[in-house]
């Protein structure tokens, strides 16, 4: 974990404790505990079903636990004015960028809709987010006039524009080639060490995984296998684990082939 380069270092600590969520008569999650520190990068990575956005949508309190809890800071995410004190960003799968606004409108949608800053100042700060992601100058382009791997890096510029100090990223490469899918990979760390930022990133991308985590939970049937470190996670004795590994490891050598 890199805790010494951070330029404004206020990512927050957050907390899952024996967190359980039942689905009619399917337990979704069954028990799940971790912390992330300060500044982490904490990967969440499972198979297609294990529970992994569940997880994520508890922790920006979307959902209701049936029991256990999530804190951010020591004090529980589900709290009176606990979301509204902490800046927690999310950058959903899709992106989810509005098709009719500019890149520009919609990085700065979040100020200008609620009237936080004037125009002029919501300018600068556009720019400022889009120059974090390597994307300045294009802020008169629609989406649709972008890569997907560029409108993955819009969506974290909208996310950074609330100075986050929690960033939860939802697959993040899904639908990118491996080149575009690097680009986030930097992204991600770069944020890390730039602003301080914490980072939860869930994926089922072993490259992304393993190139941004500075732990990685790994994620079966609502339980969690395995939280450690990349280097000791890929020797970890799990047979679910090592078959996951595996199956990516193909899957990876295959797309070069192809
Ligand atoms: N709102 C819901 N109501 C009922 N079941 C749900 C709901 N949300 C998720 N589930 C179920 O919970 C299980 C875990 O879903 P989840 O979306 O967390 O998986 P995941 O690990 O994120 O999978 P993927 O990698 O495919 O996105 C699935 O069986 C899903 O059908």
């Amino acid at each position: 974990m890199n805790t010494t380069s951070h330029a404004q270092s206020d990512g927050v600590a957050v907390e899952v404790r024996d967190l359980r969520k039942r689905f009619g008569t399917e337990e979704v999650l069954r028990g799940i505990g971790f912390s992330v520190a300060p500044g982490e990068v904490f990967v969440l990575m499972g198979p297609s079903g294990s529970g992994k956005s569940v997880l994520l949508r508890h922790i920006i309190g979307l959902e209701e636990p049936d029991a256990g809890e999530i804190r951010i800071q020591g004090e529980p995410v589900r709290g009176p004015g606990v979301l509204d004190r902490y800046r927690v960003a999310m950058v959903f799968q899709s992106g989810a960028l509005l098709n009719s606004l500019t890149v520009a409108e919609n990085v700065g949608l979040y100020l200008s809709e609620h009237r936080l800053r004037p125009p002029e100042e919501i300018r600068r700060i556009v720019a400022e987010k889009l120059a974090l992601v390597g994307l300045s100058g294009t802020e008169d382009k629609l989406p649709g006039q972008l890569s997907g791997g560029m409108r993955k890096r819009v969506a974290i510029a909208r996310a950074l524009v609330m100075e986050p100090q929690l960033i939860l990223y939802d697959e993040p490469t899904s639908e990118l080639d491996p080149l575009s899918a690097r680009v986030i990979a930097e992204e991600i760390l770069s944020l890390r060490d730039r602003i301080g930022v914490t980072s939860i990133v869930v994926t089922h991308d072993r490259d992304l995984a393993f190139a941004v985590g500075d732990r990685i939970g790994f994620l079966n049937e609502g339980r969690l296998v395995a939280v450690d470190r990349p280097d000791r996670l890929a020797h970890h004795p799990d047979p679910v684990l090592q078959r996951f590994l595996q199956a990516a490891t193909l899957q990876a050598s295959q797309e070069v082939r192809t």
